[in-house]
Parts: C-alpha cells; sequence; structure tokens
C-alpha cells in the first residue's frame, strides 16, 4: 500500500466516492461513538423508528381492528414481510414467512426435516455454528432418542476455518440433515452454499442455512440453488431491533409437508377464524408459523427491507467487500504489522468472506473493555476474537481509519492492561 492510502485523507476520499454515503443520515449512531457491532445489533434507523411509531398509532387508533384495518393490517403482515424479504434470500415469496425467532424457526424446520429412518438418523453440522443452532440440533437427538454420536460435528482447520471439502467428505449414508451458517459468525468465513447444496442433494441429504450473519450484508439465491430451509434474523444487518421477528425459508417443493410443529397461525388464512380442528395449513412458508405474531417487534421490519432494497444489496455486497477488505489493510499495516501482535482469522478472498472481520489478538477482553471506553463499538467472542462489523448503510471509512488508529494507540501505550481479563456479562 502506498503512503497515501494509508492516510486519513484516503479515507475521507473514499467516504465522498460513496454511493451509499446518504443512508447514514437516516440512522441514530450513538454520540461519541463508532459503531462496529451491527452483526449482533443494528443501529436504529429513523424509517424504523417511524414503522414502530405506525404500529402503536394502529393499536391505539384501531384496537383489536387493527388485524384488518389500518395502514399495514397485522394480519397479513407476516406474508407481507415474507415477500419483501424473499429478494434478500433468492426466494419465491412463497418460500419466505417472518415469524418466531431463529431459534424457534430452527426447531420448527428441524421437526418437520429432521425424521431419522433406518441408517440414516444422524445430523451433520460444525463445532463453529452458534451454540443456539447446537443446542436446537442436539435437542431434537435426544426428542428422538439418539445417541449424541447421532450429531456429528465437523472442526475448523488449523486456521479455525472450515473446509467445504471436510464436510463434503462427511456426506455419508448414515446423514439425514445438514445444517450450517453461511457465514460463521466467529470468524467470518463465507460458506461455498451451492457447492454444499449441490453434493448434499447428490447423496439425497437435506441441507438447511443459518442466514443470521449474510442477510441484509450479501445477496442470496437459496431457491435457484434449491437449498431445502433456511433461518434467519432480522436485528443484525436488516436493523430491525434488539429480538425483532425472524424469518425462515422452506423451498416450494417441500410445501406439501406437515409442519413438524403446528400453530393456528399455520392456518390456511381464509379458514383460521373457523377454529375447526384438525388444522388446514397454509399452501406456502406459512404453514410454519405457530402463534400470534409479536407485531410490534415486527412492526420496524418492513421499512427496513424497504431501505435494503432502496440501497439495492448487490451495492450494499461491494461496500461491504470495500470496507472489510480496508479495515483488513489497515489492521495489517498499523496493528499486525507494527508488531503490535494479533492476526486476522477471516479469510482474505472476497468469495469467502461475510460481512465482519474477526481480529484475534490475546488482549482481545481487554482491548473490547478499552475500545468500548474510548467509543469504539466491535464486540469480543471467546477466546480471543474482536469481531468488527462496517455495515455499508451507516458505517464510513473515515470510522474504519479512525477506529484502527484508536486500536494500535491502545496497544502502543498498553493502556487496555488497565482493564480486567474477566469478560462482560453480554460482551
Ligand atoms: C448464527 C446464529 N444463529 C442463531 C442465533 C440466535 O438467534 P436468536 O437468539 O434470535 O434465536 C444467533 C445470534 O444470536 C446467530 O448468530
Ligand atoms: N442475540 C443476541 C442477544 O440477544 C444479545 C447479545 C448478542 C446477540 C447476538 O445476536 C449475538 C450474535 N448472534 C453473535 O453472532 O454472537
Amino acid at each position: 500500500m502506498t503512503d497515501q492510502a494509508l492516510t486519513r485523507a484516503e479515507a475521507a476520499r473514499l467516504d465522498i466516492e460513496d454511493k451509499l454515503s446518504s443512508f447514514r443520515e437516516r440512522f441514530y449512531i450513538p454520540d461519541g461513538t463508532l459503531y462496529f457491532d451491527g452483526n449482533s445489533l443494528g443501529l436504529l434507523s429513523k424509517d424504523a423508528e417511524a414503522s414502530v411509531q405506525r404500529a402503536l398509532d394502529a393499536w391505539k387508533t384501531y384496537a383489536i381492528d387493527g388485524w384488518t384495518k389500518g395502514p399495514e393490517p397485522w394480519f397479513h403482515l407476516p406474508e407481507t414481510l415474507g415477500g419483501l424479504s424473499a429478494p434478500l434470500v433468492g426466494a419465491l415469496p412463497s418460500e419466505v414467512i417472518v415469524s418466531g425467532s431463529t431459534t424457534v424457526n430452527l426447531h420448527t424446520l428441524l421437526a418437520t426435516f429432521y425424521r431419522p429412518t433406518g441408517t440414516r438418523t444422524k445430523i451433520l453440522a460444525d463445532r463453529e455454528n452458534f451454540p443456539s443452532d447446537l443446542y436446537a440440533m442436539h435437542s431434537h437427538i435426544q426428542l428422538h432418542g439418539r445417541p449424541d454420536e447421532d450429531l456429528v460435528l465437523i472442526e475448523p482447520d488449523e486456521n479455525g476455518l472450515m473446509s467445504e471439502q471436510t464436510i463434503i467428505d462427511a456426506m455419508q449414508d448414515d446423514i439425514a440433515l445438514i445444517l450450517l451458517p453461511s457465514v460463521w459468525y466467529k470468524s467470518g468465513q463465507l460458506a461455498d452454499i451451492r457447492l454444499l447444496t449441490e453434493a448434499a442433494h447428490a447423496r439425497g441429504i437435506v441441507i438447511g442455512f443459518d442466514l443470521a450473519h449474510s442477510i441484509g450484508a450479501l445477496p442470496h439465491e437459496l431457491h435457484d440453488i434449491g437449498v431445502d430451509f433456511a433461518v434467519w434474523c432480522n436485528y443484525k444487518y436488516v436493523n430491525s431491533g434488539p429480538g425483532a421477528t425472524a424469518g425462515l425459508y422452506v423451498h416450494e417443493r417441500h410445501h406439501d409437508k406437515a409442519p413438524g410443529l403446528a400453530g393456528w397461525f399455520g392456518s390456511d388464512k381464509d379458514r383460521q377464524f373457523d377454529m375447526a380442528f384438525p388444522l388446514t395449513p397454509a399452501r406456502s412458508a406459512s404453514k410454519w408459523q405457530l402463534g400470534t405474531p409479536p407485531i410490534l417487534a415486527t412492526a420496524a421490519i418492513a421499512a427496513s427491507l424497504k431501505m435494503l432494497h432502496e440501497a439495492d444489496i448487490t451495492a450494499i455486497r461491494a461496500k461491504s467487500l470495500q470496507q472489510t477488505s480496508y479495515l483488513r489493510k489497515l489492521l495489517t499495516h498499523f496493528v499486525i504489522d507494527a508488531d503490535l501482535g494479533g492476526n486476522i482469522r477471516t479469510p482474505i478472498e472476497d468469495s469467502r468472506r461475510g460481512g465482519h472481520i474477526a481480529f484475534e489478538h490475546e488482549d482481545a477482553v481487554q482491548l473490547a473493555k478499552a475500545l468500548r471506553v474510548e467509543g469504539v463499538v466491535p464486540d469480543f467472542r471467546p477466546p480471543y476474537t474482536l469481531r468488527f462489523a462496517p455495515a455499508p448503510l451507516y458505517t464510513s471509512y473515515q470510522d474504519i481509519y479512525d477506529a484502527v488508529m484508536i486500536i494500535s494507540d491502545l496497544l502502543k501505550t498498553g493502556r487496555h492492561h488497565a482493564y480486567s481479563k474477566e469478560r462482560d456479562v453480554v460482551s
């Protein structure tokens, strides 16, 4: 890198060139903060705030009639939002529903798709997946009375990355179902969804993905690839608030399947208020809903999705790649090559990188605390990962530059050693 490329003036120039820069002013960025935790909780936008206010106004004005009246009637909202989410995951509108939480949706889909039979009894997953997914899969193994060995967990390689080939080699005749993340939450590695899906299907195995760390950060092609099912949350790059209602996708070739777990919101909407038994399920992904949608937790999603469409996911991905690459270059120059320690676990290739950078440092806990105090918000994942997610809708290149300068200065002066090595309760 030339000297010019490493200056703050260059960061300012990149901001001027940035076609998405105007979105930043539509977000509330906490005062004095360089926010890099959009991969855990995206920031509130003014659009989302207004959308939540509209939901409160509808409740105030229409009371029970809010289900069918008002600007965004609640009864069909999960389907409407499913349609709005579909382009982000590359699905048909009927294949997506906004419902539940990531973990709950995973349970409903495991209950539908994991049916150990004959010699096909095992679930294939990986040790680096988010713990909630591992707990969910383990609980289904137990529900079916299967031994723990039926949860086959692939280990990462010596660089902390997952090898697609190792996963494919483990797709044996005893595997009934595979669940993998699209982007590994700690390393930021992006999975080759097409390669893995084609390999699974060639061996007669059902495959699903957890898109929590890729939805809103990069485009997907779930339908065309033929992925069987997927789940995700809307509170990271979709910016719809803590605990926002999540999403799920089921390929249309499975829409004749009965939901493994059922509830009345999975009804054919025209029949739901017949209150009849047994259930007449919807003929779309809608059937994987359970109970009443939490409207206030769903209210921000329409506005947030519209903003993503306005920005365009291809442009978002292009900026995300440029920003993570820029962050890597600065961290490499000002920290790693400056002998201040640390390394970057996230793959360098664009095709293998999601939306965040995993910087590993032996002082990660102390750094995480010192950075918060000095206005930089990454997050910490044990044992020594700091994750930095530039969110293309609101992170500037100058934010990235300033954050790296603070990291480098902390390490040079050792100020972070003043903080305890115990991680915070929520980190
Ligand atoms: C990959 C992944 N799956 C599942 C979850 C858990 O989702 P939830 O707590 O919303 O069910 C998270 C984040 O918390 C995650 O990153
Ligand atoms: N869901 C979270 C929460 O309720 C509190 C704090 C953080 C989260 C997260 O989303 C963590 C995130 N999934 C991760 O990748 O670690």
